[in-house]
């Protein structure tokens, strides 16, 4: 897709509108020239002159008072056409700015999170601002574009009626510049797209810079080399290709304009030699040629930064197929009562390399009211089994039940609806997304008091007073957000890992408890072996398979990583 059929896509009526308008401005733009040629000689007139008397103006005297008053008539109308053409098409710009990022917001909350993870944060923001700034950039000199486009076939058309042998010579002229100024461009084009794939690597090392902050604070050496070896040599690369591309381009557009000139200069030492043209013939010509020199170098100026959005436009594609739909409905429907929910031979195979991590057949099932611990070493896919629990990972093969219930593509979104998670990358936003109800606030109220938080957090204006809390505080927080969801199933990736010893242990026998009483499937992933015995079940994974599956019932449970 192309700038301009995003326009067209966006509002063809206003596009319409927007180049008749600009078409008008053109011709009538073309038609000045006619009319200031009469003022110079009567007598060789192109027009048809009807001879009046001189006209006095605040001490003035106007010839051609018909022709005046028409001129002038022009002049108005060329200002209200181009200007509502570009208001039109400005205005559209700005819809374009907006459609364009809730389109991308919709294509990343829309899409599969696996995809998501695999193109990696630094790409999607990338394409998110820089791709869009560019776009943007773009749309902003399309009006000019476009009415400048308009108004030189407008000249050309006064250039075809003044002088046919011209006519062909400049539109010769216009055919051998456009040629060679897009060879140049071509190779302009190409550093642009270098500098755009560096890009890429630009904003992963912006993403580097600031979250390995800590890492890079303690050590001279190691900060250093990440400043020349990453972040110099990927600025040094964009800069260079960026240079490139510019120069390229700078030589085409002067080239551009310069040929202009050359062609008036052909006509004033050379044309005129080979055919009769009349003084007021000449004049013209020269006025038309002087005329179309302010739409072509606009014309030339604008190309460069159609093509580097067009460049944009590509990656923005290419992240929208890459990032393609989940394909589920939507609409949520209301579930039938269950009671257990069942993983039938799921299997599931991570994106990307060929040898991606595998987990699975998982043959599992979680009832509510009961605890499921999932246990086991570090990349035993644990929370790869999380994920497909919670269905932010779709499984390659097998299926999941709620009782009898297939969870397929039509009722997925209303199985997630039941699903409340917290994994160790979780997002705390600062508004309350659920809605802040009477029986919320209370809620709030309640587990900020209960969970310790009630001195450092408040609520204001339907968001919370402060995200800036110490790192088992926002895991709190986070829970506190969870229980207002009040959904069927519960999963905890490590919750309790940054915890103090006295909330590790109200939460594994406190809040678990309450969750167990409310009737809730709760699965938990965890490391903290002494509070295995909270579960009703622990499922002990390595290498991504199930190893075994151990009943708990009460008693002290041990040896699950021996
Ligand atoms: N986003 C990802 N893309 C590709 N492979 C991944 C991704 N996340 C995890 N993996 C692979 O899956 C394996 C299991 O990861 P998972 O996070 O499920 O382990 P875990 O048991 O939760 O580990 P830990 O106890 O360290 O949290 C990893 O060894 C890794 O190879």
């Amino acid at each position: 897709m192309k700038l301009i059929d995003i326009f067209k896509e966006l509002a063809p009526n206003k596009l319409f509108v927007s180049v008749v308008l600009g078409i008008l401005s053109g011709i009538c733009y073309a038609f000045l020239i006619p009319l200031l040629l009469n003022s110079f000689a009567v007598e060789d007139s192109y027009l048809e002159v009807v001879k009046e008397q001189p006209y006095t103006l605040a001490g003035f005297e106007v010839s051609d008072v018909t022709f005046a008053l028409l001129f002038v008539g022009l002049c108005l109308f060329i200002f209200l056409t181009r200007t509502l053409s570009q208001i039109i098409l400005v205005r559209m710009t700005m819809d374009l700015t907006s459609t364009l990022r809730l389109k991308l917001y919709q294509c990343v909350l829309r899409a599969p999170l696996d995809k998501l993870e695999s193109m990696g944060f630094s790409k999607i923001n990338a394409t998110m601002t820089y791709d869009v700034e560019r776009v943007i950039e773009g749309a902003e000199v399309f009006p000019n574009l476009l009415v400048s486009g308009v108004t030189l076939l407008s000249m050309l058309g006064l250039l075809y009626y003044l002088n046919e042998h011209l006519f062909v010579l400049v539109i010769g002229s216009i055919a051998f510049g456009a040629f060679t100024y897009l060879l140049m461009a071509f190779a302009g084009n190409y550093y642009f797209n270098i500098a755009r794939q560096k890009v890429d690597d630009l904003y992963d090392a912006i993403h580097g810079t600031i979250f390995g902050i800590k890492e890079l604070k303690l050590k001279r050496t190691k900060r250093n080399n990440f400043f020349s070896n990453v972040l110099c040599k990927i600025e040094q690369d964009v800069c260079q290709a960026s240079k490139n591309g510019a120069t390229v381009q700078s030589v085409a557009v002067n080239y551009g304009n310069v040929l202009g000139y050359f062609i008036l200069g052909g006509v004033a030492f050379v044309f005129v030699n080979h055919y009769s043209v009349s003084q007021l013939e000449l004049i013209g010509i020269i006025m038309v040629l002087i005329y179309i020199s302010e739409p072509v170098s606009v014309l030339l100026e604008t190309i460069p930064s159609m093509k580097i959005a067009n460049i944009s436009i590509r990656k923005i594609n290419e992240m929208t197929v890459r990032l393609s739909d989940e394909n589920i409905s939507d609409i949520l429907i209301q579930l039938p009562q269950w009671n257990t929910l069942s993983l039938k031979e799921i299997k599931y195979t991570y994106l990307g390399k060929e040898s991606g991590f595998s987990v699975g057949p998982f043959n599992l099932s979680f009832s509510k009211g009961e605890i499921t611990f999932i246990v086991g070493g570090n990349g035993s896919g644990k929370s790869t089994l999380g994920k497909l629990i919670t269905s932010h990972y779709l499984a390659e093969k097998g299926s999941m039940h709620l009782d009898d219930m297939h969870i397929n593509s039509g009722n997925l979104a209303s199985y997630r609806n039941q699903v409340t998670a917290i994994f160790s990358d979780y997002h705390l936003f600062d508004e309350i997304l659920t809605g802040l109800v009477e029986e919320s606030k209370v809620t709030i109220d309640h587990y900020l008091t209960k969970l310790q938080l009630n001195n450092v957090v408040k609520i204001e204006g339907g968001r919370f007073s402060s995200l800036a809390l110490s790192d088992g505080q926002r895991k709190r927080l986070a829970l506190l957000i969870s229980f207002l969801d009040d959904t069927d199933i519960y999963v905890f990736d490590e919750w309790a890992a940054d915890q103090d010893p006295i909330f590790k242990k109200f939460f594994y026998y406190e809040i678990l408890k309450e969750l167990k009483e409310l009737n809730k499937v709760i699965v938990v992933i965890s490391h903290d072996e002494r509070y295995y015995n909270c579960a009703d079940k622990v499922v002990v994974l390595e290498e991504g398979k199930v190893k075994q599956v151990v009943l708990v019932e009460g008693q002290v449970f041990e040896g699950v990583y021996s």
